[in-house]
């Protein structure tokens, strides 16, 4: 996994390890490992013209010394300084080794050298910067986008809150992002995650001082030792049974791909419960389905059979006999995987009473709202969700005690007692309608296989991401390529071990 902190434990951090080393070994550190990653983009250092942006703080001394470093080795540095104060000794660093600093204003924006450079460094702010860029950096990060060169940011791209990934006005946006001492949950949330490129992580000596991670971002082998595993002796039960409650008569469409997300997830069987017409579309869709028509208006009834997990709402409808269905699987001891309308029918003064069951459960328990439904149900505004997505997350967490994946451009999921998980998948290849049916049968198939909810969720939303990218390698997809693709995805999961 790699793992992110927030940026009060990575001070905490910090003071504890520079009360333990010389003065000025941090920065030197982090400079030389900037300076590294600089000289690997550039053809040759000698002769490179490499321009510095440079903030008022120590993430601008960062950039200084790695500018001393790059011109030491006969490259062209300028620094463009900005804000109100300079990190002295990194200028005077930068100067002895025959480098340039200037003042910028913003008169000087046609005239700077920033067009000719072929690398530019964003040293503006870090973990110290505050809400939207001021002026002049806002104008600088606007001439960075402008310019040709590639962009590093030093720690984080300036304009991305370190903490969320919110981005409120101007951002540099980074094609590299050389991060120091352990990476920023910024970094991998969106709109931030957009802006960082490839993440590429100096080590200062920090990890020794770091509590455990705010957040986690799985990779390949993480997934791989999590994907259940069937042996020689394994039987369509052990596999997992799923009851799907998803889809209506109306929107057959929903069932199918539900219904499909899952078995080409590997479950054992499938149990479909619905009306005449959407029971029809799903057998004749996927004939190995164990479906059996139930009265929509009493559909309460979860048979004594042996399902081991229920996923339920979506397409399934917002009527009183749906909140009833609703009720009569979150009374049970199931896995339980709710989505769309279900998340509907938990809102205002009718869900009250299922909320409260919601909170009471102990058996494993996921939400899968986008950010609009997130917003309804936590009463927030989409656009805030979407701007902060871990905040909204972890808030639903707390309010309903059980797991939260959010969907979106970055999926995290949040889980009681444990750091939030970011999916390291995700591609806009995705926002088309229907993925997320795909996404609950996917993630219900792992919950019905024993596993727990955050890592089900952790799993499917990772091999649904790759399901995307593999389907069409690359190109356009719809909802139903991705259930060809989710053998192979999974199939691939399983080879990163
Ligand atoms: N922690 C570590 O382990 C290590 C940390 N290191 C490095 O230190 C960096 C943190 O340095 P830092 O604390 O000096 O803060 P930094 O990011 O330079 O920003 C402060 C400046 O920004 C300004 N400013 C703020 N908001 C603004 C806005 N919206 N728009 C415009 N300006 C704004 C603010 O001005 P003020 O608001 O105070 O007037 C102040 O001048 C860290 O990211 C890493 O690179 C490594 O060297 C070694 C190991
Ligand atoms: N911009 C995006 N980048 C990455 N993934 C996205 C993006 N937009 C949507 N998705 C993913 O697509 C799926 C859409 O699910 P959802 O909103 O429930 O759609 P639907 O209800 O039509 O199935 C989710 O898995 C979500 O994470
Ligand atoms: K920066």
């Amino acid at each position: 996994m790699l793992s992110a902190h927030t940026v009060s434990v990575v001070r905490e951090a910090e003071s504890a390890l520079m009360a333990r080393v010389p003065d000025g070994t941090l920065m030197r550190r982090a400079a030389t490992g900037l300076a590294a990653e600089c000289a690997r983009l550039l053809p040759r250092v000698y002769g490179a013209r490499v321009v510095l942006l440079v903030g008022g703080g120590d993430n601008g001394g960062d950039a200084l010394y790695a500018g001393a470093n790059l011109a030491a080795r006969g490259a062209s540095v300028h620094a463009l300084l900005a804000g109100r104060g300079l990190h002295q000794d990194g200028a005077i660093a930068l100067r002895a080794a025959g480098g340039r600093t200037r003042w910028f204003t913003d008169a000087m924006a046609d005239e700077t050298d920033l067009f000719d450079a072929d690398l530019i460094v964003d040293g503006l702010l870090g973990i110290g910067g505050r809400g939207g860029l001021r002026e002049p950096h806002a104008t600088l990060a606007l001439l960075a986008a402008n310019a040709p060169a590639p962009v590093v940011a030093v720690d984080l791209p300036s304009g991305v809150d370190a903490d969320t990934g919110e981005v409120s006005g101007h951002a540099v946006r980074a094609d590299v992002t050389v991060t120091f001492g352990t990476h920023k949950p910024g970094l991998f949330v969106d709109p931030g995650a957009d802006r960082a490129g490839r993440i590429h992580l100096v080590d200062i000596g920090l990890a020794p001082e770091l509590p455990g991670p705010a957040l986690v971002r799985p990779q390949p082998v993480d997934i791989a030792s999590l994907l259940p595993v069937h042996g020689a002796e394994t039987d369509k039960y052990r596999r997992g049974v799923l009851e799907i409650r998803a889809g209506s008569d109306r929107y057959r469409g929903a069932a199918v791909l539900c219904v499909g997300g899952a078995l080409r997830t590997g479950v054992g069987m499938v149990r479909y419960g619905g009306g005449l017409r959407v029971v029809d579309q799903v057998l004749s869709q996927w004939p190995e389905t164990v479906a059996r028509l139930l009265d929509p208006q009493s559909s309460t009834d979860l048979s004594p059979g042996r399902a081991s997990a229920v996923v339920i709402g979506s397409g399934r409808g917002t009527h009183p006999a749906n909140s009833d269905e609703l009720y009569s699987v979150l009374e049970s001891d199931l896995p339980v995987l709710v989505d769309a309308d279900g998340l509907t029918l938990l809102t205002g003064d009718g869900g009250a009473a299922l909320a409260e069951l919601l909170c009471e459960r102990t058996a494993h328990t996921l939400l899968t709202p986008h950010a609009g439904e997130l917003a309804r149900l936590m009463e927030a505004d989409r656009g805030d969700v979407e701007a902060r997505r871990l905040e909204h997350a972890a808030r639903a967490r707390d309010r309903f005690g059980c797991t939260v994946l959010l969907k979106g451009s970055t999926t995290v999921i949040a889980h009681p007692g444990a750091p939030v998980v970011v999916n390291p998948t995700g591609t806009p290849l995705l926002a088309t309608a229907g993925t997320g049916d795909v996404l609950s049968g996917a993630v219900g198939a792992f919950l019905a296989s024993g596993l727990p909810a955050r890592e089900a969720a952790m799993c499917g939303a990772y091999v649904h991401g790759r399901a995307a990218t593999l389907a069409r390698g690359g190109a356009p997809i719809s909802a139903s390529d991705l259930l060809d693709a989710l053998p192979l995805a999974i199939q691939e999961a399983h080879r990163a071990v």
